[in-house]
């Protein structure tokens, strides 16, 4: 997976190819070009080259104004120009210079902002909200999200990567500490950080244990009330006056990512955050998780729906192979009988085999409906008809397992 910290190198604006300025050359007086004799050819007595005086140079053609000296221009009216004798252009004949006109604007903003919180506190939602679309995956269970998915929101003067994390927590497993040590990695590099606080929970422990980190953290800290919609106005303002007891904030903002309420001003809050800088991103590009991610977290989703509080922390999802029919280099290893749909071959990994029975279910029924659904997913983001193989596979305990982790991507 890329990191999450690091800033990707800028893309390459459309239609500009050269880097401003690093074409100008303009030669020194003794450098002025000298005709060559063809090599064969009897020579003849070489044509003295005059440099010009000072005051033809002054009213000669500028040559990084020359108009006629387009890209277009063919290569032996060059040639010629430059070997004419006495010309002032020959002197200055190689002098070039392209500019770049940016296709944003000067006060173009880009960067990165990082959600933290309690599991459970709304970030993947908000994440989707702000984006758009489905980047992050979520769901009604807590430590739903292992990986840092960004999300991108375009804008006409800025660009914000948005990085969600798993919930920074007491950590109880080697996993437990992997992910909060990977959320603090996060932290030091973004340009803002945004604290989510449900507005429908008190503020507890778990909030006060994050705001403790965060206040040691030199990236501005911006303060979210998350699910606004879930209670009465006098509640949501009893709770930001909680919030803002709880630190020192850059800002508070309360939200409600289902209705939509105030995310364009979270939105502006972010981006009054990040530095002047070009687009980080091609335009559309919303996300750069690799797919193999993606498809692992959308069969991830599909198996947590409606499963026991342990299993989420046990379950981890891995794609074992994507094999596309269309290739023709390939024939062995495709399944029969499934036309030219995209062959993803993926694992659900349980720690205990009594978690294998549940992700399967009765006669293989839950397993199906996982299949079923995740399928779905997965034809959207691909854009194309996928064959689905699901397997469910025992790790004994591959939380607390230093290569089990390794082999699982964490
Ligand atoms: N009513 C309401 N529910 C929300 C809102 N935002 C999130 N939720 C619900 O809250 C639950 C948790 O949301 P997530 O976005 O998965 O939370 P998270 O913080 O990413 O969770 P972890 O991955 O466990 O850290 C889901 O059931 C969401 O549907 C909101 O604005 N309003």
């Amino acid at each position: 997976m890329t990191e999450p910290t690091e800033r990707p190198e800028p893309p390459q604006p459309s239609g500009l190819t050269e880097p401003a300025l690093e074409a100008v050359q303009v030669p020194a007086p003794g450098d002025a070009p000298t005709p060559q004799p063809p090599a064969a050819a009897p020579s003849p007595a070489p044509t003295p080259i005059r440099f010009p005086s000072d005051a033809e140079l002054m009213d000669g053609p500028n040559a990084l104004e020359d108009e006629d000296w387009e890209d277009g221009e063919d290569g032996e009216d060059r040639e010629n120009r430059e070997n004419s004798p006495g010309s002032a252009e020959g002197g200055l004949a190689s002098a070039r210079v392209s500019v770049q006109i940016p296709d944003y604007p000067e006060d173009f903003r880009a960067g990165f902002a990082c959600f933290v919180g309690r599991p459970n506190a709304g970030k993947s939602t908000l994440t989707n909200a702000l984006v758009g679309t489905k980047v992050a995956i979520t769901s009604g269970r807590p430590q739903t999200t292992r990986h840092n998915v960004r999300g991108v929101v375009h804008r006409p003067t800025a660009q914000l990567v948005l990085v969600d994390t798993p919930g920074l927590h007491r950590p109880k497993t080697l996993l437990g500490k992997r992910l909060n040590d990977l959320v603090r990695q996060t932290l030091a590099d973004v340009d803002v950080v945004a604290m989510c606080i449900p507005a429908d929970e008190k503020v507890g422990p778990g909030d006060r244990f994050i705001a403790r980190d965060l206040a040691d953290l030199r990236t501005p800290v911006v303060a979210v009330v998350t699910k606004a919609d879930t209670v009465s106005r006098e509640a949501l303002a009893a709770q930001l006056l909680a919030v803002d007891a709880l630190g020192d904030w850059a800002d508070i903002v309360p939200v409600s990512a289902k209705s939509g309420e105030q995310i364009d001003v979270l939105e502006e809050v972010f981006v009054g955050h990040l530095p002047l800088s070009p687009p980080l991103y091609p335009t559309g590009e919303i996300t750069d998780e690799p797919q193999e991610v993606m498809i692992a977290e959308l069969v991830r989703e599909a198996a947590l729906e409606g499963v026991r509080d342990e299993l989420p922390h046990s379950l981890a999802v891995v794609v074992d192979e994507i094999a596309d029919p269309r290739d023709t280099s390939r024939e062995a290893g495709l399944v029969k009988g499934t036309g030219q749909r995209l062959q993803v071959r993926v694992s659900l990994v349980v720690e205990r085999d009594s978690q294998k029975a549940i992700v399967i279910g009765r006669s293989g029924a839950r397993l199906k409906e996982v299949g079923v659904r995740a399928r779905q997913g997965i034809e959207r983001l691909l854009g194309r008809k996928v064959y689905l193989d699901l397997h469910v596979r025992t790790a004994k305990d591959w939380q607390s397992d230093p290569k089990a982790l390794a082999r699982l991507g964490f």
